[in-house]
C-alpha cells in the first residue's frame, strides 16, 4: 500500500490502543516528544511500520503495523552515510563508525529502557526482542548501540526499570544494564572497560 496520511482524533486515539496505565503515562509526560496526546498524523512508511507525528510537538515515533515474534527480523537496514562521530540520529556500528540509517524513517525509533527491538549491527538486521503487536510503538535501548551519546537526554519511557539519564553504555554499570541485549560492539567495549577497571584496582596492583 502506498504511503498515506491519516489524521487521528483524540477520541480515536484513546479508544484505539492505549491501556489505562499507558494513558496515565502519556498524559503525564509524553506530550513533549511522543505523539500520543493532542492527536497525531500517521504515515504508512512500509507494510509493517507507521510513523506517527505529534500535532503539538512535531516529534515522531515508529509503530508496528504487523505482529512479530521474539527473534523475528523486522527488516534489514543499511546506511545513507557513515560518520566518524555520533549525532542524535546516528547508530554506532564500531569505533568511530556511526551510520545514518537507511531507510531513513528508521531514525524515528525512540529509546525505551524496556525495548522491543534491537539494531543488530553485526548482522544489520532489526530484530524483535519480544513479541510485537500491531499498534505497539517500536523502541530500542539506545545504549545497546551507543557507547557515548552526542545528545544525552532524560528518558521519558515511564517504564518501571527506567534508568533516567540516557548518555550511552559507557555511563552505565553492569548492574544498570542488567540483562538487556547489547550489540557485539558494545558488549566488547564493556568487557574492555571492566577489564581495565579491575587491573587498575588497588587489590590487583603489585606493590611489593
Ligand atoms: C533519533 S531521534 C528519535 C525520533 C524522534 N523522536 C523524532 O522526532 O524523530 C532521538 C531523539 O529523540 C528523543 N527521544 C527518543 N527517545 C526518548 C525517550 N525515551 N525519552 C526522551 N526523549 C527521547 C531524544 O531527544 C533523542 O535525542
Amino acid at each position: 500500500m502506498s504511503a498515506q496520511a491519516i489524521a487521528h482524533s483524540m477520541e480515536e486515539l484513546s479508544a484505539k490502543a492505549l491501556p489505562a496505565s499507558r494513558k496515565v503515562c502519556a498524559d503525564k509526560c509524553a506530550a513533549e516528544y511522543r505523539p500520543l496526546s493532542s492527536g497525531f498524523v500517521s504515515t504508512f512508511v512500509s507494510d509493517w511500520a507507521e510513523r506517527r507525528q505529534c500535532n503539538l510537538s512535531g516529534h515522531n515515533a515508529l509503530y508496528a503495523r504487523k505482529q512479530f515474534k521474539a527473534g523475528e527480523v523486522l527488516c534489514e537496514f543499511g546506511w545513507r552515510d557513515l560518520l566518524e562521530y555520533p549525532t542524535y540520529l546516528t547508530v554506532q556500528t564500531g569505533e568511530d563508525k556511526h551510520i545514518l540509517l537507511a531507510p531513513e524513517w528508521l531514525e524515528h525509533i525512540n529509546h525505551s529502557c524496556e525495548p522491543n527491538v534491537l539494531f543488530n549491527t553485526a548482522t544489520f538486521k532489526l530484530e524483535a526482542l519480544r513479541e510485537v503487536q500491531p499498534g505497539d510503538e517500536l523502541c530500542f535501548f539506545y545504549p545497546s548501540t551507543e557507547w557515548a551519546m552526542s545528545s544525552p537526554f532524560e528518558c521519558k519511557c515511564c517504564k518501571p526499570s527506567c534508568l533516567g539519564l540516557i548518555a550511552g553504555a559507557s555511563q552505565l554499570s553492569r548492574e544498570q544494564l542488567g540483562a538487556r541485549r547489547l550489540t557485539d560492539f558494545i558488549a566488547n567495549r564493556l568487557d574492555e572497560r571492566d577489564a581495565g577497571a579491575s587491573s587498575d584496582s588497588p587489590s590487583n596492583s603489585n606493590s611489593d
